[in-house]
């Protein structure tokens, strides 16, 4: 039997791990055994902690698939074949990942395991989409692009964060950038799962994608196969670089340098491949391609904090933070909560963790001050001890 895999990519904090939790509990319910890589640019799986124990899961942290963990993602896939015998395995790729680096991945491994890339499903925060297009410059607008045009379906989400008239003009732009992949508007990812069982032809052996992957794997460039199946009407800048370089991560200060992201015409996509192959050579002797960064904060706290000054500082988190996520214990409410921020939205969630799990919080995001968010949250257990 060949085991369909399917990924999700999508910029952080879109929805992927909302539509993760919907694919496993359909496939569950019909008696399916999935299986799981979860892909994180951060050294804690919050998201992975979250799901149910019985879930064969395999993590790929700090770093990009795409990047230092493309070569561990034919090992995980392989053991969680041999391992467990999943009906289906879905890849979460991290917010920062270039999709089509994953493709490429995913096609290589199927040629020698019993496997069959399904669908490449992009999740689209519909208001970061559409203010990144106002802007129509930067790191993340870019990969967002790419994200979008190597789907092979679409879902523009969070549509319940923008107006009507937004709405059709986001679905307006992703269209021009992709107008292949069936394309879904939705609210938290609910979707019939038919819509994105079906594989869609733009993954099919002759499909442009399964062309575009095999020409980045002959160290061609994708573009000159791409041009003339997706076309780009306002004619951005095809940036076929990952939005993460993460040999350059650290532990605790950890620090992924966003790949440089210019242009690409067919040697820079050669030395972008030279790059990948080259990282820990590059780390070393402390090259970098960018002035730009994808930095990751992670804090671990030694005791519970107060619960409103908590929500206070994610409030007032700066704009070049653009996710975080933890689970707290906090002192003034019985329950742990899994918090998340993404683009300026935060949420709280009481919950039970299925396993022990820390009081962490990830905070990711570029140039913003690390120290500063280390401070406040210190700032906080101190004020616990001095009560
Ligand atoms: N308002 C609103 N919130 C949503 C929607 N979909 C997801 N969310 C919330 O957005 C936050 C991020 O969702 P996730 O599913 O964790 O996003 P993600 O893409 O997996 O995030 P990363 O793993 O960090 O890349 C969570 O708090 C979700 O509950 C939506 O349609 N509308």
């Amino acid at each position: 039997m060949t085991v369909p895999i399917y990924i999700l990519s999508g910029f952080l904090g879109s929805g992927k791990t909302t539509l993760l939790q919907q694919m496993l509990e359909n496939w569950k319910a019909e008696g399916k055994t999935p299986a799981v890589v979860m892909n994180e640019i951060g050294d804690v799986n919050l998201d992975g902690m979250m799901l149910d124990g019985d879930v064969a899961m395999a993590e790929l942290l700090s770093g990009c698939i795409c990047c230092s963990n493309r070569a561990d993602l034919g090992m995980e896939l392989y053991n969680l074949i041999q391992s467990g015998e999943p009906d289906v395995i879905i890849i979460e790729a991290s917010g920062v990942a270039n999709p089509v680096e994953i493709l490429d991945a995913v096609t290589e491994i199927s040629l020698y395991h019993r496997m069959e890339l399904r669908n490449l499903i992009t999740v689209v925060d519909a208001m970061h989409l559409w203010e990144l297009y106002e802007q129509q410059q930067g790191k993340t607008y870019r990969l967002m692009q790419e994200q979008i045009r190597a789907a092979s379906i679409l879902i523009v989400n969070k549509s319940d964060l923008v107006q009507p008239e937004q709405l059709t003009q986001i679905q307006e732009i992703a269209r021009r950038w992709n107008p292949y992949a069936p394309m879904y508007t939705t609210v938290r990812c609910e979707l019939d799962r038919a819509l994105y069982e079906e594989a869609h032809p733009s993954l099919a052996a002759d499909s442009s994608v399964q062309a575009e992957v095999a020409m980045v794997a002959e160290n061609t460039t994708p573009n000159a196969g791409t041009n003339a199946t997706h076309s780009h009407a306002d004619n951005h800048t095809h940036d076929e670089h990952c939005g993460c370089h993460s040999a350059a991560i650290e532990d605790d200060s950890t620090t992924a340098e966003m790949a440089a992201s210019t242009e690409a015409t067919s040697s820079e996509t050669s030395a972008h491949q030279h790059e990948h192959n080259h990282d820990h050579d590059h780390k070393h002797a402390g090259l970098h391609h960018s002035h730009e960064h994808v930095m990751v904060y992670t804090h671990y706290f030694e005791q519970p904090i107060n619960s409103e000054a908590f929500e206070r500082l994610i409030a007032s988190l700066p704009s070049e933070v653009y996710r975080a996520k933890g689970i707290l214990t906090f002192s003034d409410t019985k329950s742990r909560f899994l918090f998340q921020y993404a683009y300026q939205q935060s949420d709280f969630m009481k919950i039970t963790p299925q396993k022990e799990v820390p009081d962490v919080a990830v905070f990711i995001g570029e140039h913003f001050d690390k120290r500063h968010i280390q401070e406040q949250l210190q700032l906080l257990e101190q004020q616990e001890t001095s009560l």
